[in-house]
């Protein structure tokens, strides 16, 4: 959790100066970033009282945004700076192109979801944002802007993984796999990477670029929000026009 802040990084290092520049993407992200973080949805994966419609629907959801995130990665390689993130950005992206791809289908076959289903699914709103976003950031915008909106997404999900981790894992293998997919000393090994690769970039942007990943950084803690705020409820979640 981080206490929310609204100015500059400069001004965030006056008053906390042993912070790293993913600390004040946090803090400008608030309460968004908490709330990402510790969503009803994301407890509820842990404690074994997730209704099962709730988790089908996010699965059928995240699965298209995965889809996404795969393109976005594409992106991040060709930007990346040298062979060393190259590296990095690409062993992510085989990972989730096989062994979290057969996670979706062997979940997807026990909760009964034929592959018409997940395989014709639209994607709702949110995640047509969320993919518009990551798509458009990292294809269209720098290498810092992708960075900025995948160490979010992942980030996320490694503190509610490591959070959840700690409870007796849920008879469901789709529930507990999900949690030790998140919490795994490679997933909290390439978050630390993440962050170390924001912490050694930002610092030297402009500060107009610095706000421009500030707020890429909480749009996607918006949006993270109504994605799980979606599937838990069954509702549509309006996002504000200007996001
Ligand atoms: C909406 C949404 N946001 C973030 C993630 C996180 N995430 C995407 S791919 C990946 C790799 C390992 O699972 C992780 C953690 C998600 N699944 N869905």
């Amino acid at each position: 959790m981080s206490k929310q802040f609204d100015g500059s990084f400069r001004e965030y290092l006056a008053a906390e100066p042993e912070a790293r520049f993913t600390d004040w993407l946090a803090a400008r992200a608030e309460p968004h970033w908490s709330m990402a973080c510790t969503h009803p949805f994301t407890t509820a994966i842990g404690d074994g009282t997730m209704p099962r419609e709730a988790y089908a629907r996010y699965l059928i959801e995240d699965y298209t945004f995965i889809t996404d995130l795969a393109s976005t990665l594409g992106y991040l390689v060709a930007k990346a700076p040298g062979m060393p993130s190259k590296s990095r950005l690409s062993g992510f992206l085989a990972l989730l192109t096989s062994e979290e791809n057969d996670y979706f289908l062997r979940s997807f076959d026990a909760l009964g979801i034929a592959p018409e289903t997940y395989q014709a699914a639209a994607q709702g709103p949110v995640t047509r944002r969320f993919s518009d976003l990551l798509l458009s950031s990292a294809g269209n915008g720098s290498y810092e802007d992708g960075l900025a909106c995948l160490l979010c997404a992942e980030w996320c999900y490694l503190t509610w993984g490591l959070r959840e981790a700690q409870k007796p894992r849920p008879d469901a293998f789709y529930l507990a796999e999900w949690i030790d997919l998140h919490a795994v000393a490679g997933f909290q090994t390439f978050v630390g990477w993440l962050r170390e690769e924001m912490d050694r970039l930002g610092p030297d942007l402009p500060p107009e670029r610095q706000e421009k990943v500030a707020a890429l950084f909480r749009k996607m803690s918006v949006l993270e929000v109504a994605f799980f705020e979606e599937a838990w409820t069954g509702q549509t979640i309006a996002i504000p026009d200007g996001l």
